[in-house]
Formats: structure tokens, C-alpha cells, sequence
């Protein structure tokens, strides 16, 4: 058999990530919805069923490569080596919009190559929106009531507009952000639930996604994949670019991201501005 190659595993991936969505939306929108509110027990079972339905659909298919989830690792179940690939899950994110009864929730799955996000696939089963991006391109389908699959249209970050429209977290918020976002014109700050923020800027319906504090690698490998092939970017506050397979870093959990700044196209008349002052400098 020949070594499984970028377009394989995206396959895989998106069907995988498309079954667990059906039965996260299955809890949420079951018998099980009001339940959810009152104990979180639901939501962790929609988390397990979800989880253990992506690994098995991704061990079928790749039975080599280590899967790092959010449940497993919660569980203590690590892999020992991680190799230079990886595939890292969140079965759930967003799980306090998920039992508030909102929207905004997602499915992630992201291979992961020398600590990049070579590919990702982010799906939101309640607003039946399934994103992925590779380095073939970043692209959008919408799903039916009955899993069935639109056509994938590509998707594009925008270049800043002189007023830009910030997507912060919905839950768990902080004051960092506001003075981060005091420094920038803006059109308005969306309250955005999950990694869809990613995907607002990917899609071209934000421009910055600001993450003072901390998060885990599932919660962003996917959706950083897919803006990274909508032309988008992030980076750590520095920024320098933010890798993943981060372990043994003294004084930090496995796994942990620092803070980070999430974005759209580079605007090219501002680099057009740093090439002309350079020049009438010179
Ligand atoms: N300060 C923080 N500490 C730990 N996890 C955080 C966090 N802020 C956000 N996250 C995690 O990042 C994910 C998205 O959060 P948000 O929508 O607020 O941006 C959530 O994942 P889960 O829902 O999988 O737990 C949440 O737990
Ligand atoms: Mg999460």
C-alpha cells in the first residue's frame, strides 16, 4: 500500500468529524437537551460517544498514527511518542454554548506535521456548516437534516479593513482582550462561541480572534489549519508562530497553548507603505 498522502487523511478526517457531529446534534437536539442544563452529564456523554467514534474512524483507516483527544488525555491516556505526525482531537468544543442550549459548537480534528496544522476540519452540526483547508485550500459545505453533503465551496480570509471586526471568546472572556482590542479601530466584537471563530476569519466575516489566556491544542489545531489555508494566520503575541506537540515544558500542561493572536489576509497596501518609506528614506 502506498503511504497515505494529505488528500487521505482530509478524507478521513471529514467524514469522520461529519458522524460525530450527527450524534453531538442527536444529544443536543434530543430528549437529552433539557437534561443537559440542569447536571452536565449529557454533555459528556455526547463527548465520549463523539470521541470514540472518531478514533475508531480514524484508527480503521490509519491504524499507525497516534490520536491525542481531549477525553483520552483526560482519562490519562497519552500516546508515548508522537512521531513527526499526529492527529488531535476535540470532540466537543464549546461546551458551554453546547448545554446553554446555543449554537455554537464544534467537531475538530487536525493532522498535525512537524508541529504545524497541515490540515483541519472544524464542523458545526447546528448551524450545518462543516469547514476543512490543507494546502490544497480552504473550503465550506453545508450539511442537510440528514447528513447529506452541499458542494464545498472555497473560502478566503480578507485583508484588514481600516475598521475591523474582532470575534472574542463568548465564555470564557477576558480583560486582557479589551485592552489588547483598545489599541485597534474597530467595527464591531463579536461574542463567537468555539473554534467557529477561526472559521468567521477564514470565511471573510472577521478579521482578528484575540486569545489572552489559555487554551488546549485541540482547541485550536483544526481551526488554525483551516485559516492558515484561507490565507490567514497565528501567531503568539511575539509573533512568532504557534507550534503544536508541546510537552515537558516546565511549569506547563501538556499540550497548553500560550496566548495568541488569530487573523486574517496581510494587508497589502500596508506592506505597499513599508516598501515606500523605505524607499524615500533611502
Ligand atoms: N481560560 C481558559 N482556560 C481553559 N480553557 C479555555 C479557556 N478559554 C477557552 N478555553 C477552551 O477553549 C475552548 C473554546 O472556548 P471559547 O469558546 O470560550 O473560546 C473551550 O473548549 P471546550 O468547550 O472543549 O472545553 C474552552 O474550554
Ligand atoms: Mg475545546
Amino acid at each position: 500500500m502506498t503511504a497515505p498522502n494529505l488528500d487521505d487523511f482530509l478524507a478521513t478526517m471529514i467524514d469522520a468529524a461529519a458522524d460525530a457531529g450527527a450524534i453531538v446534534l442527536a444529544f443536543f437536539e434530543g430528549e437529552c437537551a433539557a437534561r443537559a442544563k440542569r447536571d452536565g452529564s449529557p454533555v459528556t456523554e455526547a463527548d465520549r460517544a463523539a470521541e470514540t467514534a472518531i478514533e475508531r474512524a480514524l484508527r480503521e483507516r490509519f491504524p499507525d498514527m497516534p490520536v491525542v483527544a481531549e477525553e483520552a488525555i483526560a482519562d490519562g491516556h497519552v500516546p508515548p511518542v508522537l512521531g513527526e505526525r499526529f492527529f488531535l482531537v476535540d470532540p466537543l468544543d464549546g461546551t458551554k454554548e453546547f448545554v446553554a442550549g446555543l449554537y455554537d459548537f464544534t467537531v475538530n480534528i487536525a493532522l498535525v506535521e512537524d508541529g504545524v496544522p497541515v490540515a483541519g476540519v472544524v464542523f458545526a452540526p447546528a448551524y450545518r456548516e462543516l469547514f476543512y483547508g490543507s494546502p490544497a485550500g480552504a473550503f465550506k459545505l453545508r450539511t442537510g437534516d440528514r447528513g447529506e453533503r452541499g458542494e464545498a465551496v472555497p473560502i478566503a480570509a480578507r485583508a484588514e479593513p481600516e475598521a475591523i471586526i474582532a470575534v472574542v471568546s463568548r465564555s470564557h472572556y477576558s480583560t486582557d482582550t479589551d485592552d489588547f482590542l483598545a489599541g485597534h479601530t474597530l467595527e464591531s466584537v463579536v461574542p463567537v462561541g468555539s473554534s467557529l471563530k477561526f472559521c468567521r476569519i477564514a470565511e471573510g466575516m472577521a478579521d482578528i480572534y484575540p486569545k489572552l489566556g489559555r487554551t488546549m491544542e485541540w482547541d485550536t489545531a483544526a481551526g488554525h489549519a483551516i485559516l492558515a489555508a484561507a490565507g490567514g494566520s497565528v501567531t503568539r503575541i511575539d509573533g512568532s508562530p504557534l507550534v503544536y506537540a508541546k510537552r515537558g515544558v516546565e511549569g506547563e500542561a501538556d499540550f497548553a497553548n500560550p496566548s495568541f493572536i488569530a487573523r486574517g489576509r496581510p494587508d497589502p497596501t500596508a506592506a505597499g507603505e513599508m516598501r515606500a518609506g523605505a524607499r524615500s528614506r533611502a
